[in-house]
């Protein structure tokens, strides 16, 4: 038995185009965004990898582009999930903060332990502060749950129960299974995928856009390692891109 997995991260949001760290703050995609989620439709529809049904996080950029992509497949008609365990990593006090500055300010060290390190959270946000989502009728449910920061650790420890009790089954019943969400869930989902070390995460970068098709064995491991972009060579400038954000 082989499962099919399509990964794909938001367009570009208007935040990811003015350089501002975002994590749940609910930004809406850029126009190239919408062009970067429409070609990943149309990326889907020439490669005929057609999903049955898709998860996305609780954030307008995964859901926009899901909903674009779909559309540019056909398949806007499929069954839907949402859920916050797909979510962006929570930024903590750094969320709405420049990146440059960011980096200008701390320096190069506390920069990338911030962004890329496995278990250094950035500060807690505060309560109540303008890009708090502690007041957000979406997460009302959420109680202790709701982070107030998040280092990727946090994320792959919220985002597996979701993989195991709504990606997974999808996958066993032979489902096509696309997951449109963020750069940082979408590095520790494939960090769980390939078993990637927590050292060699950090120089792990999604591009916005392009589908990662993944087909997985009996065990759920990865047929080939680290998937396959649907568009390499877009995808191999695109990561470059992520990778010097702030510079
Ligand atoms: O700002 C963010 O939420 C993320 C993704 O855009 O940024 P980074 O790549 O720096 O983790």
């Amino acid at each position: 038995m082989t499962a099919t997995l399509v990964l794909l991260r938001h367009g570009e949001s208007v935040w990811n185009a003015e350089n501002l760290f975002t994590g749940w703050v609910d930004v809406p995609l850029s126009e190239k965004g919408v062009v970067e989620a429409k070609r990943g439709g149309e990326l889907l529809r020439e490669a005929k990898l057609l999903p049955d049904v898709v998860h996305t996080s609780l954030l307008r950029r995964a859901i926009s582009t899901a909903n674009l992509a779909l559309d540019g497949c056909d398949r806007h008609w499929i069954d839907v999930r949402r859920d916050w365990r797909l979510n962006e990593r929570h930024y903590g006090a750094l969320q709405g903060k420049d990146k440059k500055q960011t980096l200008e300010a701390y320096g190069e060290e506390q920069f990338m332990l911030w962004r890329r390190s496995y278990d250094t959270p950035p500060p807690a946000i505060e309560l109540g502060s303008t890009y708090s989502q502690d007041e957000d009728p979406r997460y009302a449910g959420l109680g202790s749950d709701l982070p107030r920061t998040e280092c990727l650790k946090d994320v792959v420890a919220r985002l597996l129960p979701y993989w195991e009790k709504a990606i997974v089954p999808d996958l066993r019943s032979g489902k096509t299974v696309l997951v449109a969400a963020h750069g940082n869930s979408l590095r520790a989902l494939v960090k769980h995928l390939d078993g990637v070390s927590d050292e060699a995460i950090a120089g792990l970068n999604i591009p916005t856009g392009i589908p990662l098709r993944y087909d997985l064995d009996e065990d759920l491991k990865p047929v080939t390692a680290g998937g396959t972009y649907l568009d390499p060579e877009a995808a191999a400038g695109a990561i470059k891109a992520v990778a010097n954000q702030g510079r």
